[in-house]
């Protein structure tokens, strides 16, 4: 890693090349047995939750390979939702996906729902767990991503919906363990993780920011 600049923006610019270029050096049969392992954290994880709904992501570039969580999670029966990118207005569009064959290639390369899938998110029940991606992590659940702001858009938008509803879905980071770092710079509007699930198994975040550590 590089010196700290003082501006959280170079920062978090520094820190994103730097776990991006980390995340990347991972050779393709470790990632998929890391991320085998961490996929097996999570559904060992839901199993224990009672986990109706969850809102899931498919993998691109060097990420962590989600689909064993997907598969799992649809051979136990759960509404697996996945994200589509609007480009226009920054925001995420939930669908509910039962099969890779509806998946097709959306803003950034990323399989997405297509974009005349029906259902949305407004008519669906609401995601009971939420699987995030990130390029770094660290145990208070501090997150970096690409630097769009989609989940904590989305996080802005299901807390307004949760004042009315009442129900607040746990907030899942999932990772390879080098890509946890000791801080990630945090700003108003970043969302912090529920849990954060690697390899090496399950960190409760709430805990970690409780106790300060
Ligand atoms: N698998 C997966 N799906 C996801 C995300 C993710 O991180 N992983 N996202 C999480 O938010 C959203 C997509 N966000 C993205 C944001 C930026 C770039 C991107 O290519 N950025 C350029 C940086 C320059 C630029 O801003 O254009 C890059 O990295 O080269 C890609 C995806 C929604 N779906
Ligand atoms: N709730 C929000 N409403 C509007 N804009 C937001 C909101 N949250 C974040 N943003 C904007 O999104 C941009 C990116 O934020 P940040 O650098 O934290 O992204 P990120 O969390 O790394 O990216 P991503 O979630 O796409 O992986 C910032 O310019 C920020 O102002």
């Amino acid at each position: 890693m590089t010196g700290q600049s003082a501006l959280p923006a170079d920062r978090k610019r520094e820190l994103r090349a730097a776990a991006a270029a980390a995340r990347g050096k991972l050779p393709a049969d470790q990632r998929n047995a890391l991320s085998s392992l961490v996929c097996r954290h999570a559904a060992e994880k839901l199993a224990g939750e009672e986990v109706k709904t969850l809102l899931a992501y498919v993998p691109f570039r060097s990420e962590l390979d989600t689909r064993p969580l997907i598969a799992g999670a649809w051979a136990e029966g759960c509404t697996v939702l996945l994200p589509r990118v609007i480009q226009a207005t920054g925001m995420m569009s939930l669908h509910p996906v039962h099969s890779w064959e509806e998946l097709v290639p959306g803003a950034f390369g990323i399989l997405e729902p297509a974009a005349d899938s029906a259902d949305r998110l407004e008519r669906l029940p609401r995601p009971d767990v939420i699987f995030v991606p990130g390029l770094a992590f660290d145990r208070r659940g501090g997150r970096l991503g690409y630097g769009r702001g989609y989940y904590d858009r989305l996080r802005a938008t299901l807390d307004t919906e949760a004042a009315l509803q009442g129900k607040d879905p746990l907030w899942i980071g999932l990772a390879f363990g080098r890509q946890v770092v000791e801080e990630v710079p945090m700003d108003d509007h970043d969302a912090y993780m529920d849990l954060l699930i690697t390899e090496d198994g399950v960190i409760d975040c709430r805990r970690e920011r409780q106790h300060g550590i």
